[in-house]
């Protein structure tokens, strides 16, 4: 994490090769997210140090042949994750260097604004398409948003946009030509709040978005059941080989 002397704190996700998220790098997330609370920044960006993805979701590996007490605290860490980066005080920004697939078009949705840099790169919710269920909050994250009817339909067709795609239905707010300008953009946004009282501003943010999150904080076990319940089924567990096949495959060309 880099704080620089505009009192915005700059967090690059750095997990080689694709930033996929395992539980140990939701926690180092969540210890960060903690500290750019406690340092009182200004607010926050989230990139990545690939050149090519800001994360390719979730790490699959975590949840394929999964080990039962480690993949119940993957859950509870990733659910922890969001409702510090969805809920937070702070202003967040989300300067998307590359594609964000899934996981990472949730981290993307949990910020308040998004700026991706033009080019061949995509972002979306594609689970259907994997043959898995985005939970409610993934869902909600999106729907806040997009409009409800492009939801729907994305998250019912598995949709990955392209960043022309993004731009128009206002998943991003922004395009840059590279990364500085997509953080330079991402500060303009965050400084906009400058003149704004920030004990207002935050309680104002929590406000809009505090029933989606009550959604989760009061449901959180019945959350952890179901995606326990999912990952453990066969049929899930089938999806997830031939997903990873697939990638590893196309890897290898
Ligand atoms: C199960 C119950 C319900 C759960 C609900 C969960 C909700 C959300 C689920 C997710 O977030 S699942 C993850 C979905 N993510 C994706 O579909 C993205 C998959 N990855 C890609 O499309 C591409 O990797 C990329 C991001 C576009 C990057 O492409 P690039 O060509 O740069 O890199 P690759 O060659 O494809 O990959 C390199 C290396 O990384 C491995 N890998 C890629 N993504 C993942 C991942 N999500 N988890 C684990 N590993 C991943 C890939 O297999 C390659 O590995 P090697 O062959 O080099 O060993």
């Amino acid at each position: 994490m880099a704080v620089d002397n505009d009192g915005i704190a700059v967090v690059t996700l750095q997990r080689p090769p694709v930033n996929s998220l395992n539980l140990d790098l939701l926690q180092a997330m969540n210890n960060t997210f903690d500290d750019v609370a406690k340092n009182k920044s200004k607010g926050m960006i989230l990139t990545s140090a690939s050149p090519t993805v800001f994360s390719a979701g979730l790490d699959i590996m975590e949840m394929y042949k999964p080990d039962p007490k480690r993949v119940e605290t993957f859950w509870v860490t990733l659910q922890d994750m969001w409702l510090k980066l969805f809920g937070a005080s702070f202003p967040t920004a989300a300067a998307i260097n590359g594609h964000a697939p899934a996981g990472g078009c949730l981290i993307a949705t949990s910020c308040e604004y998004r700026v991706m840099l033009s080019g061949k790169f995509t972002i979306g919710l594609n689970e259907t398409a994997l043959g898995i269920v985005a939970p409610t909050w993934f869902q909600d994250s999106l729907r806040h948003t997009i409009p409800t009817r492009q939801a729907e339909i994305a998250l019912t067709t598995g949709k990955m946009f392209t960043v022309d795609e993004a731009l128009k239905v206002g998943l991003i707010d922004e395009t840059a030509a590279d990364k500085a300008e997509a953080i330079e953009k991402c500060k303009k946004f965050i400084k906009r709040f400058d003149k704004i009282p920030s004990l207002a501003r935050g309680m104002t943010k929590q406000i809009f978005r505090q029933e989606v999150l009550k959604k989760l904080l009061t449901n959180r076990q019945a959350d952890t059941k179901q995606f326990l319940d999912l990952v453990n089924q066969p049929k899930v567990q089938q999806s997830l080989e031939l997903y990873l096949a697939m990638l590893k495959q196309k890897s290898q060309k």
